[in-house]
């Protein structure tokens, strides 16, 4: 229900005639749902979206979203898309749908990035509850399992549910979840990762999201509010 209503709320946010950002995961899945709900009754017009996955892809066909590619556009107007851990400066880890590669690509291209979440991924330290998710291309598995080791990280290669073996991504790579007990400076650790030969991308975001709309029940009623 709450994500629903965030999603709901982040939808309502696209203007007409622009070029919307569609993110993945169970809450950005309700934006895209109710994006195309606007489309259909005609309180939205003439927008193209540009997916962070294969899910958005799927879905945004599904709810008749129009959809084109980096190749194609200039700039993106305003993207939505979930988290896993917000902290007080908006420092986001993404991927637990191990889509924060692309997600990155589009969310930081946007003049407008929107988060949508639920209150129960707000978090005073970045990286307390959530792993960091890490893809890295797969003959380079072991010494990035073994640098994240000495950086203090525990790896652990992410596993397919209801699939044996690992979690493939979109882009035919494997993902690692590196725990790390505390995250002092997340903008160095992204840089550290993403300075790991073999490693494509990492899901943390730094001064990337302009609005965190945060879904939580008051008074056994779901609200949205801003950040
Ligand atoms: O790779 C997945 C994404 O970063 C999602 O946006 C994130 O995991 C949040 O997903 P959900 O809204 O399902 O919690």
């Amino acid at each position: 229900m709450m994500k629903q209503e965030v999603g709901k709320a982040a939808a309502d946010l696209v203007k007409s005639n622009s070029i919307v950002g569609l993110g993945t995961g169970s809450t950005t899945a309700y934006a895209i749902e109710y994006i195309g709900k606007r489309l259909q009754s005609g309180n939205l017009k003439n927008i193209v979206g540009i997916p962070t996955s294969f899910q958005a892809e799927v879905l945004s066909k599904q709810y008749g979203i129009p959809l084109t590619t980096l190749d194609a556009i200039n700039h993106i107007d305003i993207a939505i898309d979930g988290a896993d851990e917000v902290d007080m400066q908006k420092n986001l880890i993404k991927g637990g749908g191990a889509a924060h590669t692309r997600e990155k690509v589009v969310d930081y291209l946007a003049n407008q990035f929107i988060v949508v979440v639920d209150a129960g991924k707000l978090v005073t330290k970045l990286g307390s509850v959530f792993a960091v998710p890490v893809e890295v291309i797969p003959m380079a598995l072991t010494p990035v399992i073994n640098s994240i080791k000495q950086l203090g990280g525990k790896p652990e290669l992410r596993m397919g549910l209801r699939k044996a073996g690992p979690v493939v991504t979109d882009q035919g790579n494997l993902v690692i979840d590196a725990k790390f007990n505390d995250i002092p400076n997340p903008a160095n650790l992204e840089k550290v990762l993403n300075n790991i030969p073999g490693v494509l991308e990492n899901g943390i975001f730094v001064n990337c999201a302009d609005i965190i709309l945060i879904g939580e029940v008051q008074d056994g009623k779901s609200i949205v509010r801003e950040m």
